[in-house]
């Protein structure tokens, strides 16, 4: 407890000497410093300032809040968070008695109570906060105000007394969030009120505080804050005078709350009626119950638990309470009597009278208003003595730790050591060695035969907190243990577990085996079929390409699925191959016709037909059907059909050298005609040749052997007889003899053309057409060809030189070097 130099003892128990003068000039030295508030034990004193000290703040409630009891110095605050702590934390309702004369500052003490009640149960986040209209706390305080404004009255001591008792009581959820409130207020007593009033008033206090009938209460008055009507289970006097303070709150309801309770307080004027004898009545009965709770109680266990301790002498409220209302001869009882039948003040007076109690003296009535009653002396007396007997009894080394927490199971759980040594039928020696391990001193312990007794309350805190830190490490030990154990069975299941599988194994071992790699292998073959379609699908070759592409995905896992490739291959290509026809028209069936019979005739046997494969076999290449002097010409006479046209070379058979001229084959013939005029040079039937020859050299030759005789030759004689002119001269290009009789007999055609092989082939075609049976097509180094009157011998060689090729005639001999 932090406290300045010089400013007392902040707990009186500690005073030594304690007496009845150290014990006010503590109080004195402390009130000088603006220090009002003085421990003693676990209850607090507090001196009316009189005048506003900065002692209260949210700031300091939550300082009080956050620090444990008795480490700050003594506060109300304190005081409201223990009990808040005891309420959230051990789920038990508490309740704070306020008790003290009039004037003392109850009331106030209260209000902070309270506010710090609020404050501690406020939620921290914003937003979880309770709208204001709804805190149940504000309104209480807004009630106790209201209820301030109609019963409070200005009196002698104190110019805002109260005039009626209160219990505030703030209800907490299990968070300890406050839920809801009530204020049970024992009735309202106004002085300025006729007499009648008076007493009617003063007799509701009498009811409340002996119970109030059931007939006058509502069905559940705690319910109905704030209510004036007695409530139906008041503090229960006569039923529980020891619990009046501390079990009265444990009855509301299922949820824990944390009561207030202010109790008007004893009051001494000129003048005292009924209404302050009912007053101070109340005041007696609370007294008579923290004394009960308290000091008879504490000194009947010490008693019971064989203390060395010697008795302190207190005063009994209960005599006093019981001279007022225990019974139908007490004052009260005759007062309610007399009451009842209508009786006058004297009768009441007279049967008091009668009664000879030595603590009741009754004066005439001419004197009772006028002088003090003699009851209220003796109450204010034992009240003021209430606290010194109290801090002796507390200082004397017999404070009970609360709630007997500190016996030994509690001091076993903060003691570092794990076994206590004496013997574990001796609870009290094993205490005592439990507790001389602790770093507490001895002094603050004293053994009874059943329990522990700890002198401050401070020592009790500091034990709850070597207890709580001791439980974390017992709760870590224990769960280190548990996990431990834990594992070990496991791994002891896990052993068993693995045993019994071997063994198992052992015992069947081929066909479990076989039937696991037989799943297993199953299971790979269909992931790998899966792996290879899926991989095949995106794989294939484009749709676009020739089916003669051989493209094809390499096949992943050849050994599972080879066949299964060379399949789907065949399947893929028959399928690309009918796509292929169904894009085929007659043009293009003919034009694939021509190259297959070029490649039959010419593949492998002529060098240059390889280069001949790319090159698409046009035909027509000087557009010669589109030309109108051909329509309007030959066209129109029979050859109308154009299989080849091209500007070829024709060679001279005498020299070798070249001439030009339009070569052009229809379906019945093959024609030369003059390049520029188109005038027909020579006409060679298809039906008249029956022979083509070609070198196997890449040259462009090509010799066309035509018939010498025969129907086909002599109508085409007779046709170039009448198409050829005299005025030919013998060497003109397209007539190959000159003179007349060039046209009896003009032997083979030889010409040179870059697109020999497919004029070769296409002649083959249309000869083969027209005759129904094909020409020999002779390849060789060396044949003969019909130069009309002489046969010569066409020998080619192959130079390597480059270039077109050169023909050298030499008498019967024309050599052609490639
Ligand atoms: N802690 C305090 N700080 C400042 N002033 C106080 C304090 N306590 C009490 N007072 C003053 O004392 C006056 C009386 O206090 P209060 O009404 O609380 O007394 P009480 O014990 O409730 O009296 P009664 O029993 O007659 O109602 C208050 O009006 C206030 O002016």
């Amino acid at each position: 407890m932090a406290e300045a130099e010089g400013a007392g003892q902040p707990d009186a128990v500690l005073l030594a000497p304690l007496s009845e003068d150290t014990f006010l000039h503590n109080l004195h030295v402390r009130y000088k410093r603006d220090i009002i508030y003085t421990y003693v034990g676990n209850a607090l004193v507090s001196v009316n300032p009189c005048r506003a000290l900065p002692l209260y703040s949210a700031e300091l409630v939550r300082a009080y809040l956050a620090r444990p009891p008795y480490q700050l110095p003594p506060h109300l605050y304190a005081i409201t968070a223990t009990a808040y702590r005891w309420v959230r934390d051990r789920n038990e309702s508490q309740c704070i008695v306020i008790t003290g004369e009039s004037g003392a500052g109850k009331t106030e003490a209260a209000r902070v109570c309270l506010q710090c009640a609020v404050l501690a149960g406020a939620p921290c986040a914003p937003a979880a906060r309770a709208p204001a209209a709804r805190a149940p706390a504000p309104a209480l305080a807004a009630a106790g105000t209201l209820l301030e404004a109609f019963g409070n009255a200005a009196t002698a001591r104190n110019h805002n007394a109260s005039r009626f008792g209160k219990l505030l009581e703030i209800e907490f959820d299990f968070k300890g969030e406050p839920v809801g409130g009530h204020i049970t207020h024992s009735g309202v007593s106004v002085c300025v009120s006729p007499e009648r009033l008076r007493l009617q008033r003063a007799w509701e206090h009498y009811r409340v505080l002996r119970g109030a009938p059931a007939e006058a209460a509502p069905a559940s008055p705690r319910r109905a804050a704030p209510s004036t009507a007695p409530p139906a289970a008041p503090p229960a006097v006569d039923q529980d005078r020891d619990h009046f303070a501390f079990t009265m709150p444990a009855e509301a309801g299922k949820r824990c709350s944390l009561g207030i309770l202010d109790v008007y307080g004893f009051e001494s004027l000129a003048r005292n009626g009924l209404e302050r004898l009912l007053i101070n009545y109340a005041a007696e009965r609370v007294q008579a119950a923290v004394t009960g709770a308290t000091l008879r109680r504490e000194q009947d266990e010490y008693a019971r638990e064989g203390l060395a301790w010697r008795p302190l002498a207190y005063a009994d409220h209960e005599a006093a309470a019981a001279l007022l209302d225990a019974g139908p001869d007490s004052v009260l009882g005759a007062l309610r009597d007399c009451s009842a039948r209508g009786a006058s003040d004297a009768a009441f007076l007279q049967r008091l009278q009668r009664r000879r109690h030595p603590r009741l003296l009754v004066l005439p009535p001419d004197r009772f208003h006028r002088s003090r009653l003699q009851y209220y002396g003796y109450g204010t007396a034992a009240a003021q003595r209430l606290v010194r007997v109290h801090v002796r009894a507390r200082s004397a080394g017999a404070l009970r730790a609360a709630g007997g927490r500190a016996r030994r199971p509690a001091a076993g759980a903060a003691s570092p050591r794990a076994s206590p040594g004496p013997r574990a039928d001796d609870p009290v020696r094993a205490a005592r060695a439990l507790l001389r391990s602790l770093p507490i001193p001895s002094a603050e312990f004293a053994y009874g035969r059943s329990r522990v007794f700890i002198r401050s309350p401070r020592t009790v805190w500091e034990l709850e907190a070597l207890r709580a830190a001791r439980v974390a490490a017992l709760v870590v030990r224990a769960q280190r243990a548990w996990r431990r154990h834990r594992e070990r069975r496991r791994a002891r299941a896990a052993a068993v577990l693995a045993r019994a599988w071997r063994r198992h194994r052992a015992r069947r071992p081929a066909p479990l085996a076989r039937a696991a790699a037989g799943v297993l292998w199953r299971a790979w073959c269909t992931a790998a079929r899966r792996r290879y379609l899926a991989a095949l699908w995106r794989r294939l070759p484009a749709r676009h390409l020739s089916p003669a592409c051989a493209g094809w995905p390499a096949c992943a896992a050849p050994r599972l699925l080879a066949r299964t490739d060379a399949l789907l291959r065949r399947l893929h290509h028959a399928w690309r191959c009918r796509l292929y026809r169904a894009a085929f028209d007659q043009t293009a069936r003919n034009r694939m016709r021509e190259k297959v019979t070029a490649s039959v005739l010419f593949k492998e046997r002529k060098a240059n037909y390889g280069c001949s494969v790319a090159h698409p076999f046009v035909g027509d290449y000087v557009r010669l059907r589109a030309s109108a002097a051909w329509r309007r010409g030959l066209g129109a006479a029979g050859d109308r059909y154009v299989v080849f046209a091209d500007v070829v070379g024709k060679v001279a058979r005498s020299s070798g050298r070249v001439a030009r001229c339009l070569a052009v084959l229809s379906t019945g013939a093959l024609l030369l005609l003059d390049a520029r005029s188109l005038r027909l040079k020579r006409r060679v039937p298809a039906q008249s040749v029956y022979r083509l020859s070609l070198s196997p050299y890449a040259d462009d030759l090509l010799v066309v052997h035509v018939r010498a005789s025969g129907a086909g030759a002599l109508d085409s004689s007779a046709e170039e007889l009448s198409q050829c002119s005299s005025r030919d001269v013998p060497d003109a290009p397209g007539c190959l003899f000159g003179g007349e009789a060039a046209w009896r007999r003009r032997g083979d055609v030889v010409v040179r053309t870059v697109h020999v092989l497919e004029l070769a082939t296409k002649l083959f075609l249309v000869v083969q057409n027209a005759v129904g049976a094909p020409p020999h097509v002779n390849i060789a180094t060396e044949f003969e060809a019909n130069f009309g009157q002489q046969l010569v011998t066409l020998s080619f060689h192959a130079l390597g030189e480059g270039g077109g090729a050169r023909l050298l005639r030499r008498g019967s001999r024309m050599d052609v070097l490639v």
